[in-house]
């Protein structure tokens, strides 16, 4: 039995690679300074995995930007429009981050979780430009000798997580002779084991998918004389299980923590062929909670009789990319709650001691047993785990405290009277600039080196600076711009009770961008205001109507490290009732609109189509909850972004706000989506892509307004940016807004309110 790993973090323990990555784009580096640092990176995480008896060391995953870009440009699939963008590095970040006169391609996200890939667009015919696997072999060989296990995204997936590929069969057929030709490349230089990383075959996959998908890997594999292919799978259990494993492949790699009980009952009912190595998922890849041994060894003990031991790899669950690298950073928190996480690192010591257990006996690890027992135990009895005044709260809900009041129909006339907003008006999504001055004052703030009171009074700086640029900029609607939040979901954390925040846990969420999920441990509960004193201060300094912002109770769950032993509905509806509560601070504040924020909404909707409705009924449930204590006359908004809106539009409506703004205006196919569906409340229409530094035209704009004309009432329309602004630069964001009021007055004076 051999402890696998399957990715390991890329940023690094101190976010070296999104040091080197921004000096590069910020030319304080050049590329030989990049790629020699990404390669020092590359060997420590190597040296470290092994060191934590690693014996199947990834390699090839510590991608410069995205492994899903990296293998569309290995396999030549690059736009017309990078035609001038150069080669290498150049081009490669072009298509990632925009280039001269080219919109970057579509950043989505990946899978469930909350990395983004670069969806890769076939204009062209595949072709070999690069064997990366290869090179990163070659590179690895020395250090790693037989441990190295070069990873590449298998083919399948591949099609399903590009834009416009030809239709799928011709695709595989297109791109089979291209991995044959990797593969036998590899197995040329010594490579005794390759990762096919093949996610997408735990989506509904249909019959006939899966019979072409064996006659692909037939070619794909052909030849081969010693490389042997790990087929691996992620993210849930397999539907076509009985197919796949029918592959001419030599190992298939199942998740058995987000495929449990799937993939059990697969192997129970369908066997495991003899011939075949297990890949065997046993520790999350995608939660902090350490694993309880005994209970993986139990599971183990179920395997035994369908695979031998001697045929078995233990591996994480899937990448460890979406944890953060190690809990030894973390000695802040609660001794209790600090014993029980664990984070990459910890994983896969926890791999190293099942696979002990299972070689050497239980007694070899009989203490890593009793201390995985010992942490559970701390864990329960945790403060803060049961609150039980949260506990009745939530047992006590009734039907109405998830409805507003009055009817959409009558709060619209109420808010209308109000707000006497002008047609088409114009507002932000909340965040401003997060320049590096305001992220300095933050950082002095957390070592001490300024007071409260100055650092407030630095915000309100900030506050009042905006305010100023948004009135004169004639925006409608203002916000008081976020200048507080660290993240829109680590600050909330911060200031409610249950949760936990981390100093050093960061996870990559796209590029070089990254997040802090924070824990959520224990119930949750609202002691202090969470916004109040911010937008009440901007609120103050104005009289046209500002936006209260809040992230709402769904994006809390899905951007934190969430407890695992209360149910989901539970834990969000506690969320809920501290958003509810603070709707009612703001309410009396005299904040005429909230907006809460459900970008993770979408991203949290499971795989797989039957888990789909239980899922949306507690999410919508708990928007409904947060949202439900506000006033007729006080108007909820929600923003989402990233979202395929076409398989949510019911939920959307149910949620029941009185304003939804969204990302995919720009985008084909939403205004489709809007015209079959009897959605007739106002939207905000993303207007223009903040993701990209280029200052868009008065007329792209308004051609998104006119387009949306087509399908909306002038009425229902707001006009706003597609998300929030605070990655982008202060100068680039008034010359934008600039032109995008322009493009609502425009408008305005066509069309007249009825
Ligand atoms: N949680 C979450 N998920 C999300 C989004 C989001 O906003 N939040 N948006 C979507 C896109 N994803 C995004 C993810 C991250 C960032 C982002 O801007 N991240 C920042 C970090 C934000 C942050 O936590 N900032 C902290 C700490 C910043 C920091 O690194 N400070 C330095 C010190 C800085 C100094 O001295 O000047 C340090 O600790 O070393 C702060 O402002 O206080 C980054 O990687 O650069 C943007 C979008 C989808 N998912
Ligand atoms: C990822 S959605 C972001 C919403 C948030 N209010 C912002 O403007 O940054
Ligand atoms: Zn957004």
């Amino acid at each position: 039995m051999l402890v696998s790993n399957i990715g390991y973090p890329r940023m690094g323990r101190e976010r070296t690679l999104k040091k080197l990555l921004e000096g590069y784009w910020g030319r304080v580096l050049d590329e030989e300074g990049l790629l020699a640092g990404a390669a020092r990176l590359e060997e420590a995480h190597w040296r470290q995995q092994v060191r934590l008896g690693v014996e199947l060391v990834p390699v090839g995953d510590l991608s410069l930007y995205d492994h899903v870009l990296d293998t569309a440009v290995m396999f030549g699939l690059v736009p017309e429009r990078f035609e001038k963008a150069g080669d290498g590095l150049s081009l490669y970040f072009a298509m990632a981050r925009g280039g001269p006169n080219a919109p970057a391609c579509a950043m989505r996200k990946w899978f469930n979780t909350n990395y983004h890939y670069i969806a890769p667009e076939w204009e062209r015919k595949p072709v070999l430009v690069k064997n990366l696997p290869l090179q990163a072999y070659l590179r690895a060989k020395d250090t790693l000798n037989g441990n190295a296990k070069p990873v590449l995204l298998g083919p399948f997936t591949l099609i399903k997580l590009s834009k416009n590929a030809p239709e799928w069969r011709r695709a595989l057929y297109e791109l089979s002779p291209l991995y044959a030709q990797v593969l036998r490349e590899l197995d040329a230089a010594g490579a005794t084991w390759v990762q096919v990383d093949e996610p997408s075959l735990i989506l509904d996959v249909t019959e006939e998918e899966a019979k072409a998908l064996a006659a692909a890997y037939r070619k794909i594999t052909e030849g081969l004389r010693g490389l042997k292919i790990m087929l691996q799978t992620y993210f849930g259990g397999l539907s076509q299980y009985a197919r796949l494993m029918a592959l001419p492949v030599d190992g298939l790699g199942l998740d058995f923590v987000h495929g449990y009980p799937e993939n059990i009952a697969n192997l129970e009912r369908h066997g495991f062929p003899p011939d075949k190595w297990l890949g065997l998922g046993i520790v999350d890849g995608r939660n902090i909670w350490r694993t309880n041994l005994r209970q993986k060894l139990d599971l183990l003990h179920k395997v035994f009789p369908y695979v031998p031991a001697t045929r078995i790899w233990l591996q994480p669950s899937c990448s460890l990319l979406h944890l953060p690298v190690s809990a030894a950073d973390e000695s802040h928190l609660p001794s209790a709650l600090r014993q029980g996480i664990a984070f990459a690192d910890e994983r896969l010591t926890e791999l190293r001691a099942l696979a002990r257990a299972v070689k050497e006996g239980e007694t070899v690890v009989a203490a890593e047993l009793a201390a995985a027992d010992q942490a559970q135990r701390a864990l329960a009895e945790l403060s803060g785990r049961v609150v039980p005044a949260v506990r009745m709260r939530v047992s006590a809900l009734k039907e109405t405290d998830f409805q507003r009041t009055a009817p959409y129909a009558e709060r619209r006339k109420l808010q209308s009277r109000r707000l006497a907003l002008p047609l088409f008006p114009t507002t932000t999504i909340g965040s401003f600039p997060q320049t590096p001055e305001v992220r300095a004052a933050r950082a002095r703030r957390r070592r001490g080196e300024v007071s409260k009171e100055q650092y407030d009074a630095f915000i309100r700086g900030q506050i009042a600076e905006w305010v100023r640029i948004q009135e004169q900029l004639g925006l409608d609607v203002l916000v008081h711009g976020e200048f507080e939040r660290n993240d829109m979901v680590e600050y909330f954390a911060t200031r409610l009770q249950g949760f936990a925040v981390t100093s050093n846990a960061w996870v990559q969420s796209y590029g070089s961008r990254c997040v802090k999920p924070p824990i959520l441990f224990g119930d949750v509960y609202r002691d202090t205001p969470l916004t109040l004193a911010e937008a009440l201060y901007a609120q103050s300094l104005t009289p046209q109507p500002v936006k209260g912002i809040l992230t709402g109770p769904v994006t809390m769950l899905n951007w934190s490290f969430v407890r695992e032993d209360l149910e989901s509905d539970q834990i969000a509806y506690q969320v809920a009732l501290a958003i509810r509560d603070e709707i009612v601070d703001l309410e009396k504040a005299g904040l005429a609109i909230i907006q809460v924020d459900e970008p993770a909404l979408r991203e949290g909707l499971p795989l797989r189509t039957e888990e789909r409705a239980p899922y949306l009924s507690w999410a919508v449930s708990a928007f409904r909850l947060a949202t439900g204590g506000a006033c007729p006359e006080t108007q909820i908004h929600t923003h989402m972004c990233y979202v395929e809106f076409g398989d949510i539009l019911e939920a959307i409506e149910a949620m029941d706000a009185d304003v939804i703004s969204i990302e995919t205006a720009r985008r084909g196919g939403f205004l489709e989506v809007f015209k079959r569906s009897a959605y007739h409340r106002d939207i905000g229409l993303g207007v223009y892509d903040v993701h990209s530094p280029r200052v868009p035209e008065v007329e792209d704009m308004e051609r998104v307004i006119r387009q949306a004309l087509d399908v909306f009432r002038p009425e229902q329309l707001w006009v706003n940016p597609d998300c929030g602004l605070k990655t982008r630069q202060q100068k680039e964001v008034a010359a934008a807004l600039k032109r995008m009021v322009k493009a609502a007055r425009r408008l305005r004076t066509e069309y007249r309110p009825d």
